[in-house]
């Protein structure tokens, strides 16, 4: 069967993004790690991450991206999980939402998670490794996750195939670095960007809880801003934009 140049394929591999990060200097923009088979998954906060099989599990190489651009990078590549999902499938529309900082939701239960990684701090001008873990046609039932997670073939009577999931994919995350580079550093986020990802904003009007670090912040998810910070209105009435965050709850 013939692939594509930018297709690394594993047969099996603990982690596509270990995998890349140890591959690097031969990897381009542009390519994309993918294994059927990954054993030890890498999830957000140094967790382990479960994929079954039936999960799509990849790795997206994109090189120069400028560095004041990577907080809000996982957003924008959870916005273009949702869009190409979207395109395929316009009964998904309107059901599938985001949830910041880094996962796709669908009906009310997690459908993708993303955990971007830089190799190093270089200079200011960087590469990203943008691990996706899409649950494409994967059976929960039997685990601790079944009533918090979706597969896609649980909705859909046709589960587009891995290639027709990967390839929009990666020009979407191609057409996103382009447009990123062409924005100043300092510059705010496109009207469209914004307005795309507030429409799916899970959290929006919820009362959540984030975890910066040690501290552990409550308040109300009020969407992203223009400077791509996620806007939370603390108790005290005052708005606080916030650039990394783990959600440890929400209602
Ligand atoms: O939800 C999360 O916490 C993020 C999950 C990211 C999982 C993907 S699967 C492909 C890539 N390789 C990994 O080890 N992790 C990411």
């Amino acid at each position: 069967m013939n692939h594509p140049d930018w297709l690394r394929l594993r047969p099996t591999c603990p982690s596509t993004n270990t995998w890349a990060l140890e591959h690097l200097a031969g990897l381009s923009h542009g390519d994309v790690v993918f294994t059927s088979h990954q054993t030890a998954g890498r999830g957000q906060w140094g967790r382990h991450w479960m994929a079954p099989e039936g999960v799509l599990t990849a790795s997206f190489i994109l090189r120069d991206l400028p560095r004041p651009h990577l907080s809000y990078l996982s957003v924008l590549v959870g916005l273009a999980v949702v869009q190409m999902l979207e395109a395929h499938a316009p009964s998904l529309a309107q059901r599938l939402q985001i949830k910041w900082p880094n996962d796709v939701w669908l009906d009310g239960r997690k459908l993708a998670g993303i955990l971007s990684e830089t190799p190093s701090h270089r200079d200011n001008q960087t590469t990203v490794i943008v691990g996706i873990g899409l649950n494409r046609q994967a059976d929960f039932s039997q685990t601790a996750l079944h009533d918090r997670v979706i597969s896609l073939h649980e909705v859909l009577s046709v589960v587009p195939d891995v290639m027709s999931l990967l390839a929009p994919l990666r020009s979407a995350l191609l057409q996103l670095v382009a447009e990123l580079k062409q924005l100043p550093s300092a510059a705010p986020l496109t009207t469209n960007w914004v307005r795309a990802v507030n429409q799916r904003d899970l959290l929006r009007d919820r009362t959540i809880t984030v975890k910066i670090g040690v501290e552990e912040m409550m308040g109300i998810g009020l969407g992203l801003d223009w400077q791509g910070g996620y806007q939370l209105r603390l108790p005290d009435g005052t708005v606080r934009s916030l650039r990394a965050g783990q959600i440890i709850r929400w209602h």
